[in-house]
């Protein structure tokens, strides 16, 4: 669905990826690992468009996401869930949801969003301040979804959350691509991306330094593991 070649990007004068190259599969779970600071949400956001200054090539369909605005690429069917999950605080939970426009077609009803997040529905006039961390998260996702994307960059979806939410947000990252979707995830935790993704990518200053199937995963802990430590 995506293939990045030789992609640089600044924030500012600051040069923040290296010629990074990765590919990404149309219905693939894709993982990004890599510690802080190594570029992870430089790549999503370059993705998106938001970087100021990025060359090389993120081809998608035959265009070059570089030359495009970050609502041509929205309407790519591609969308961030940024690492903050960004919910409006004095919005209802059901605001949130239908706050963001439509871009694109296939978009997920809405029938099909409250099976695949019941507390959604459940939680509907609550406002964003009263969510927890993993409602506020799996609200993200959902509104995202609902847009018509179907290519979902996921930047640190677990960060801050108790380990039974850790599952529930995996739960719902294995329906979507059992739906056909397209993930990107950005993640520290190994454990948490081992059983989820197809390939691996592992990122160090700006660059890619390896990758990995999801076979080759287990073997490669211990270096996967180095990779991450602070
Ligand atoms: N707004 C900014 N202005 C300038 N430099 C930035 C900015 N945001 C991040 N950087 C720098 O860009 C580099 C890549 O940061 P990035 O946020 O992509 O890392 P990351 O792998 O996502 O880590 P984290 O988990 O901390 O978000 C780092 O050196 C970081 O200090």
């Amino acid at each position: 669905m995506l293939e990045i070649r030789g992609l640089h990007a600044w924030y500012g004068d600051s040069h923040v990826l290296h010629g990074l190259a990765m590919d990404i599969p149309r219905g693939r779970v894709v993982s990004l690992l890599g510690r802080n600071g190594a570029g992870k949400s430089a790549t999503m956001r370059t993705i998106m468009g938001l970087l100021g200054k990025a060359t090389g090539e993120i081809n998608c369909n035959g265009v070059n996401l570089l030359k495009l605005r970050p609502d041509q690429i929205a309407r790519k069917g591609i969308a961030l869930c940024p690492e903050d999950r960004g919910i409006f605080p004095s919005l209802t939970v059901t605001e949130n949801l239908f706050l963001p426009p439509v871009v694109a077609a296939g978009g997920m009803d809405i029938a099909s969003i409250y099976a695949l997040f019941p507390n959604i529905r459940e939680r509907g006039a609550s406002r964003g301040t009263q969510l927890s961390g993993g409602e506020q998260q799996m609200l993200a996702i959902a509104r995202i979804l609902r847009t018509g994307a179907r290519l979902l960059l996921l930047d640190e979806p677990t960060e801050g959350l108790a380990p039974v939410i850790v599952q529930q947000i995996a739960r719902v990252i294995r329906e979507i691509k059992e739906l056909g979707y397209t993930v990107l995830l950005v993640e520290q935790k190994a454990h948490f991306v081992e059983s989820l993704a197809d390939i691996h990518y592992l990122i160090e200053n700006g660059t890619i330094v390896d990758r990995l199937e999801s076979a080759e995963f287990a073997a490669s802990r211990d270096r996967v593991e180095r990779l991450l430590a602070v």
